[in-house]
């Protein structure tokens, strides 16, 4: 058992303090929000995470999670600390570092046990965390020894707490055999193999799988644009490539895109990143622009289907960037929101968990509402962009309940072509036929 800190509370600094006390680690968790700090001591969540406030008040209870405003008050005593703040990106994409320098001074000035282990978790380009060793030596008040790991973090948003405790791999990039031990002993309980390696390889490690998934996710949805032309359902060419187990089904979901809090701005940062040493990553920006051309899918077929948007009713059916979570980070819905106000459709939005996070990343003037069937009531357009399960297993006579006309654009296939042909609704997807039936647009 060893005393934690973790700097930065929010998905996977919050979560990593969780799972690490529910292993049996005394945690302490600190940031800089008072109002988030508040809402934690008292085992809430501020973030929307599946059996994350469970699995906080259970380990508030017996003692072993804290949380606090302080860094000096966390970092006492503290044997290891994780950095996991975050890393946004810059105008020009590439990973603005200044939480991690505050987090590193914050650790400078307060660290009092000698030998303590700093572990970066945060997304951070390669250096950077030798970066941070010197950040935190030339502020450091005391004579004190630490070494500074990296251990890259692979959770996915609304699976964060299964994925901590069944991930493929735990990395640990470190330049000494203590430090790497360290966090191996640390981590030992999860249960999940351990990959140790140099540190620039493990900052890298992020970045490439980061990369490499929403490279999958460009190539299938050009594999789905060219089906639609060809006549050739993407559902099926997915299924088949992914029996190869060479290709592996995973990631091979066509749709409106990959969104969220990582994706997006971790190719920016790759291609930063090799833009430094002078390399073009000529496939990781075609990968960009596909993702970019992909995300307003729906309103271009929209708009060829019906000329002209204005003055139509468009329902959007979900505004998270995948289900499960309230992230709104660069989520497709933010992008299709604005082409359509831009072409003069009225929008009524619904998200069974994201609307209140909506209503700030929204600058648009569109309406939300509280149900599906709210926002379907007599709209000329329902577009699904976030399948959530409320969302998949709606029944398809609601939209021909409640709709003016049953006009479905549905940017997440969620439903099998044979049991949309069952009802009179007029439907089009990705990288499948579309179905045109009996209905009569106005
Ligand atoms: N969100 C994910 O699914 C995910 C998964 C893997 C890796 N990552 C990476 O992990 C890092 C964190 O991502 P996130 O989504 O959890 O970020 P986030 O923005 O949700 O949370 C960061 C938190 O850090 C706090 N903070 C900032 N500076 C601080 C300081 N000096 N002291 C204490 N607290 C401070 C903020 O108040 C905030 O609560 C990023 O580098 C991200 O790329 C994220
Ligand atoms: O076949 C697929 C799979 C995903 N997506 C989209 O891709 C985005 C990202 O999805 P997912 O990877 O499930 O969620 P994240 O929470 O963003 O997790 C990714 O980003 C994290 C942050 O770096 C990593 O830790 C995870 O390993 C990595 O999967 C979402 O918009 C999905 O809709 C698709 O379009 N098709």
């Amino acid at each position: 058992m060893k005393k934690i800190a973790v700097v930065g509370t929010g998905y996977v600094g919050l979560v990593t303090g969780v799972c690490l006390s529910d292993i049996g680690h005394d945690v302490t968790c600190v940031d800089i929000d008072e109002q988030k700090v508040e809402k934690m001591k008292k085992g809430i969540s501020p973030i929307y995470e599946p059996g994350l406030d469970e699995l906080m008040k259970k380990n508030i209870k017996n003692g072993r999670l804290h949380f606090t405003t302080s860094h000096k008050e966390a970092f006492k005593d503290a044997e290891v600390i994780y950095i996991a703040v975050g890393t946004p990106q810059k105008e020009d994409g590439s990973a603005d570092l200044q939480f991690v320098e505050q987090a590193a001074k914050d650790i400078a000035e307060n660290i009092e046990r000698d030998g303590v282990v700093v572990v970066t978790k945060s997304t951070v380009p390669v250096g950077t965390n030798d970066k941070v060793r010197t950040w935190i030596k030339q502020h450091l008040k005391k004579d004190i020894h630490f070494d500074v790991v990296s251990n890259p973090e692979f959770l996915r948003e609304g699976s964060a707490i299964y994925d901590t405790f069944h991930g493929d791999r735990i990395v640990i990039g470190a330049d000494n055999e203590r430090a790497a031990s360290i966090i191996e002993e640390v981590n030992k309980p999860f249960g999940i193999p351990i990959f140790k390696t140099d540190i620039h390889s493990a900052e890298m490690i992020k970045y490439a799988s980061n990369a490499f998934l929403a490279t999958k996710i460009s190539f299938i949805n050009e594999i789905a644009n060219i089906c639609e032309k060809v006549g050739a359902n993407i559902e099926d060419v997915a299924y088949g490539m992914g029996l190869d187990t060479r290709i592996g089904p995973q990631f091979l979901r066509a749709g409106i895109g990959y969104g969220g809090s990582c994706f997006p701005k971790d190719t920016k940062a790759l291609v930063q990143i090799a833009g430094d040493v002078d390399h073009k990553f000529d496939l990781l920006e075609a990968v960009i622009n596909v993702n970019n051309k992909q995300q307003v899918k729906l309103v271009e077929k929209a708009r060829n289907r019906f000329g002209s948007l204005q003055g139509k009713k468009v329902a959007l059916l979900g505004l998270a960037f995948k289900p499960n979570t309230d992230d709104m980070r660069e989520a497709a819905s933010i992008v299709i929101a604005k082409e359509l106000v831009k072409d003069g459709a009225f929008v009524v939005a619904y998200d069974p968990i994201a609307m209140e996070n909506a209503k700030c990343v929204i600058d648009d003037e569109i309406m939300y509402a509280n149900s599906i069937e709210e926002a379907l009531r007599d709209a000329d357009i329902a577009m699904i962009v976030t399948e959530w399960d409320e969302i998949k297993n709606l029944p398809l006579d609601t939209f021909v309940r409640f709709m003016k006309t049953p006009v479905v654009f549905d940017g997440r296939n969620c439903y099998a072509l044979e049991e949309v042909a069952k009802h009179n609704v007029e439907y089009h997807s990705i990288g499948r036929e579309s179905i045109l039936r009996n209905v009569v647009s106005i």
